[in-house]
Order: C-alpha cells, then sequence, then structure tokens
C-alpha cells in the first residue's frame, strides 16, 4: 500500500480530534483572533515569532476558503516543472498549523518552501518582511467565501456543524469563526498589497482565466516557463482535475474541500436581507479603498 502523504497524515489527526470537539469548544483566542483548537494551539504561535523565513520561500496568503490549496496545487505543478523530481509537501503546509517543533524541522526543508497561511498580515512572522520573502495573496468576495466556509462545517460529517446556515451567517458577519473576521482580515491587508514583494490575486479572475493567472505568479515569482508549460500547469490545476484527484491529495475530505468552485454558489443560500447586510459591511469596510476595489464587489456580490 501506498504511504500516506504528509498532508493526509496530518488532515487524519486533525478529523479525528474534532470529532471529539463539540461546536461551542471549537474556537480559542490567541492575540485578539480566533483559531480551532483542533489544528493550532497557542505553543504553536510562540515558536512561530522565531520562525526564520527565507528570501526563496514562497508565501501564499488567504484568509480561509478563498483557494489557498488551489494556489498550493499551481505552485507544487511549477515546482515540478523547473525540477526533475515530483513536489511532495514535507509537512502540512499551513505554516501556522502542526506542532510547535515544525520550525526546527522546516530548516532542513530545500528551498523553495510552500507556506501557506490565513494569517492576518500583522500576525505574519516578521521575518517574512526583514528576509524579503514574496508573498502571494489571494481574496474571494465574501459572499462565496462564507457560502465555501458554512459547506465546509456542515458536509464534512467530522468537523463540527452549525445549526443552520443563518446561525453560520451570524458568527461569520461577527468575526466569530476560524482566523477571526473577514472584514478584519480584509482591512488589515489593504494597506499593503502594493508593498515590495507582495501580489495580490483574485480568486474570481484566477477562475475566468486560469492560464493568464498561471503566467503573471510564474513571472511574479521568476519562473521562466513556455507558453506550452503554462498550459499543462493549467490543464492540471482547473476545478475539475484538482477534484477528480481530491482523495488522492486530500483523503476523504477531499471531495468536501473540492466542492463547486464557482463564482455566485452565495446566490443559492443567501436571504435578501443577508446580501444587504453584508452589502452594508463591505461599505463601511472596504468600500472605496484600494482591496474594496479590486475585489470587484459590484460585479461579484450583487444578484
Ligand atoms: N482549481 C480550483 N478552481 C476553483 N476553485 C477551487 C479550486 N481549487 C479549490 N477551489 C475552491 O476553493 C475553496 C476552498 O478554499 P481553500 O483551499 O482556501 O480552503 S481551506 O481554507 O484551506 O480549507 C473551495 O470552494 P467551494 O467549492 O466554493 O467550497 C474549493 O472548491
Amino acid at each position: 500500500m501506498a504511504q500516506k502523504s504528509k498532508v493526509i497524515e496530518y488532515i487524519d489527526e486533525a478529523l479525528e480530534k474534532s470529532k471529539e470537539t463539540a461546536l461551542s469548544r471549537l474556537l480559542f483566542s490567541y492575540q485578539g483572533i480566533t483559531y480551532p483548537i483542533t489544528i493550532c494551539t497557542a505553543e504553536t504561535f510562540q515558536a512561530l515569532e522565531h520562525f526564520e523565513a527565507r528570501r526563496e520561500d514562497i508565501v501564499l496568503a488567504s484568509y480561509p476558503k478563498c483557494g489557498s490549496n488551489w494556489l498550493l496545487q499551481i505552485f507544487s505543478e511549477l515546482i515540478c516543472t523547473i525540477s526533475p523530481q515530483k513536489y511532495e509537501h514535507p509537512e502540512f503546509p499551513v505554516l501556522e498549523c502542526g506542532d510547535p517543533e515544525k520550525y526546527q524541522r522546516m530548516k532542513q526543508f530545500p528551498s523553495p518552501r510552500l507556506l501557506a497561511t490565513h494569517l492576518h498580515y500583522d500576525k505574519l512572522p516578521k521575518s517574512i518582511f526583514i528576509n524579503k520573502a514574496k508573498i502571494l495573496v489571494m481574496f474571494r468576495n465574501p459572499k462565496d467565501t462564507a457560502t465555501s466556509f458554512f459547506h465546509f462545517h456542515n458536509d464534512v460529517p467530522d468537523i463540527p456543524s452549525y445549526g443552520s446556515w443563518d446561525d453560520f451567517f451570524n458568527y461569520f458577519m461577527k468575526g466569530q469563526v476560524s482566523w477571526g473576521s473577514y472584514f478584519d482580515y480584509a482591512v488589515n491587508w489593504n494597506n499593503h498589497l502594493d508593498d515590495e514583494n507582495i501580489m495580490f490575486i483574485l480568486y474570481e479572475d484566477l477562475r475566468e482565466n486560469l492560464s493568464a493567472g498561471v503566467k503573471q505568479i510564474a513571472e511574479f515569482f521568476g519562473f521562466s516557463l513556455t507558453e506550452e508549460q503554462i498550459q499543462t500547469i493549467s490543464d492540471r490545476t482547473t476545478f475539475q482535475a484538482m477534484r477528480a484527484k481530491s482523495q488522492e491529495t486530500h483523503g476523504p475530505i477531499g471531495p468536501f474541500l473540492f466542492r463547486k468552485g464557482e463564482i455566485g454558489d452565495w446566490k443559492n443560500l443567501f436571504s435578501e436581507t443577508q446580501s444587504e447586510r453584508m452589502d452594508e459591511k463591505f461599505n463601511e469596510c472596504l468600500a472605496g479603498t484600494s482591496l474594496g476595489v479590486k475585489l470587484k464587489y459590484n460585479i461579484h456580490c450583487k444578484a
């Protein structure tokens, strides 16, 4: 039997812990942000402060459900294309998840290391900026993000479920979900999207033109690829291709994680009042800001 990958091993362990965790006990707060006890600990956050980033590290930053696993796959393919070996994650690739000793082990990993993270900008380890690692920040419209988040909780059998979509919506709006408020996350990133070494990408743009997105990403991170190679990577990272391989890459959780991959699925869940409440929140926090414009809210979040 093939050996389980580090990713599947980690997910299996997290699901075991989730089984015994009631929704009311799922979250703990660390420095003002809520995280799930099933995959995050205060000890790991403390150890993370001493994490030594490298200039060659590739940081993939996104709020949960905005496409982190998609970017990880694109980069695994990019690395494969320029090296003779298949890329295997040597560790669960979400930087802040795992045991506190992981950062010691990571010192041995070859570059480039893929570091996915859902941390808010101001919670990222300082060495990322000091050592000038490049960061790709992916955003997705908040209505589809909330929709995906809700389904993940309520569809995966071993993850604590919310009583109803209405319940989840209220928690999401208050920021009482894993990794805190989408809107706080967005406000926190807003002033840094044009900083040196940071590239912004919108989930919806990547969905609409994957090969153009892959090309831009490759250029920003200094991968020199032919058109044919870009096309091959794009073909391997469509939603359909990733969903088809999801059991192999993520185990039983795969088909739930790669659920629909659509733009506008929120219209199947949001009531008119909920949609208006989110519009108000967007106007309050992001309208007229640089990120507010980049999110194309009026295109993706209006019925
Ligand atoms: N290739 C591709 N194309 C389009 N969409 C994709 C792709 N890969 C992942 N996804 C969608 O991303 C959503 C999961 O986001 P994350 O990977 O960030 O989830 S997690 O927070 O790390 O659990 C989840 O969204 P929903 O389908 O709306 O639930 C995934 O389907």
